[in-house]
């Protein structure tokens, strides 16, 4: 790619733990080399009084926030916004997050995707209520309705009979788990840019286990997990090979992806998607994440630059 003469300024406004992980020294450089400047918004500071910039990255949230990017919008007519809160909005709630997906036509292909079947409950009531649940086949993952990147919005419980639902707290979906073989395939989106990558997921619950089991096991952020305390969850890992486990088709993620973009006027996210072991070439989205770690990502650093010139030259 030719880089003119010209120089970008990117605004960034980021909070302290993603700007640690994101904004290394290794970006920064890169991107200078590439004529792009990456200039922190500080928090302390009104936005309008940074600036000019040809673009802002941003993952912070708050109606103070939302209102004064509106406001540097209208007064900045050329500043595009990376992504819009509204927008960003719709990954906050776990149903309309998944919603997307579904509106998004499965191609006529060999692989197939959609969502598994959930429910969202609302009150204490439904939950000892066995009517509200009686489509859904367990076990079952709770999962708190709001997935706003706090703590509390990752702490799942892996549901093994109906009785273990009286400890969940609503708002939760309840999501049908769905065997995969323990792998999980995080997708990551940076506009036209679609990269998969593999980790380690939940291992399958076989009819035994299930049989066996007690009512709920709570867990958090499985695929960021660096010890595992269970014996038998253990052993499942180490005979697991996840180098083995084959990547799904990348025009078929790109196909998901591009859709996925369409439908949410979104550039920055990743998805987490499963393949059903008991039916053949089916995935599954189970998550939709804004501005995921994409230092994890192979060479993001020139994934970043090429993102940045050309969705400002699109403008
Ligand atoms: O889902 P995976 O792919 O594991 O990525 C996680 C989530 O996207 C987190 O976002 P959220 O908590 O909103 O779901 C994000 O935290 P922050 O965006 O809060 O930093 C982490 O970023 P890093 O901490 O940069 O790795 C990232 O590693
Ligand atoms: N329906 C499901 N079937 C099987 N495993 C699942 C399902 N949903 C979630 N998981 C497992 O739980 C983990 C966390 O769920 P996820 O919806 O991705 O939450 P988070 O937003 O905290 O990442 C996933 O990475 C996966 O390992
Ligand atoms: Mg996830
Ligand atoms: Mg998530």
């Amino acid at each position: 790619m030719a880089y003119s003469e010209r120089r970008l300024r990117i605004g960034y406004a980021l909070a302290h733990k993603k700007r640690n992980s994101f904004i290394r020294p290794s970006l920064v450089e890169l991107a200078r080399e590439r004529g792009i400047d990456l200039v922190a918004i500080d928090e302390g500071r009104p936005l309008a009084d940074h600036g000019p910039f040809h673009c802002i990255l941003h993952k912070r949230y708050g109606e103070s926030w939302k209102a004064q990017l509106r406001q540097y919008e209208v007064r900045n007519p050329g500043v595009l916004i990376i992504d819009h809160p509204e927008a960003i909005a719709r990954l906050h709630n776990r149903i309309s997050m998944l919603q997307v997906v579904s509106e998004l036509e499965s191609p006529p292909d060999k692989e197939t995707f959609g969502i598994p079947k959930q429910i969202v409950i609302y009150d204490s009531v439904s939950l000892s209520d066995s009517a509200t649940f009686s489509a859904l086949r367990f076990p079952v993952i709770a999962k708190p309705l709001v997935a706003d990147g706090s703590a509390k919005s990752h702490k799942m419980a892996l549901v093994y009979h109906p009785a273990g639902l009286a400890k969940q707290k609503p708002p939760v979906v309840l999501q049908e788990f769905v065997n995969h073989g323990g792998v999980i395939f995080k997708v990551y989106v940076v506009g036209d840019y679609v990269k998969c990558v593999k980790r380690k997921s939940l291992p399958d619950v076989t009819r035994e286990k299930l049989e066996s089991s007690e009512e709920s096991v709570s867990f958090s952020q499985v695929s960021n997990l660096t010890s595992v305390e269970d014996r038998e969850v253990r052993k499942y890992y180490e005979k697991m090979n996840l180098d083995e486990t084959e990547m799904p088709p990348q025009d078929f993620l790109t196909k998901i992806a591009r859709g996925l973009r369409q439908a949410t006027k979104l550039h920055l996210f990743n998805f987490d998607m499963i393949k059903d072991t008991n039916v053949g070439n089916r995935y599954l989205v189970i998550d939709i994440n804004y501005f995921p770690g994409y230092a994890k990502m192979p060479s993001y650093e020139s994934v970043f630059a090429d993102f940045l010139w050309d969705v400002v030259q699109k403008k």
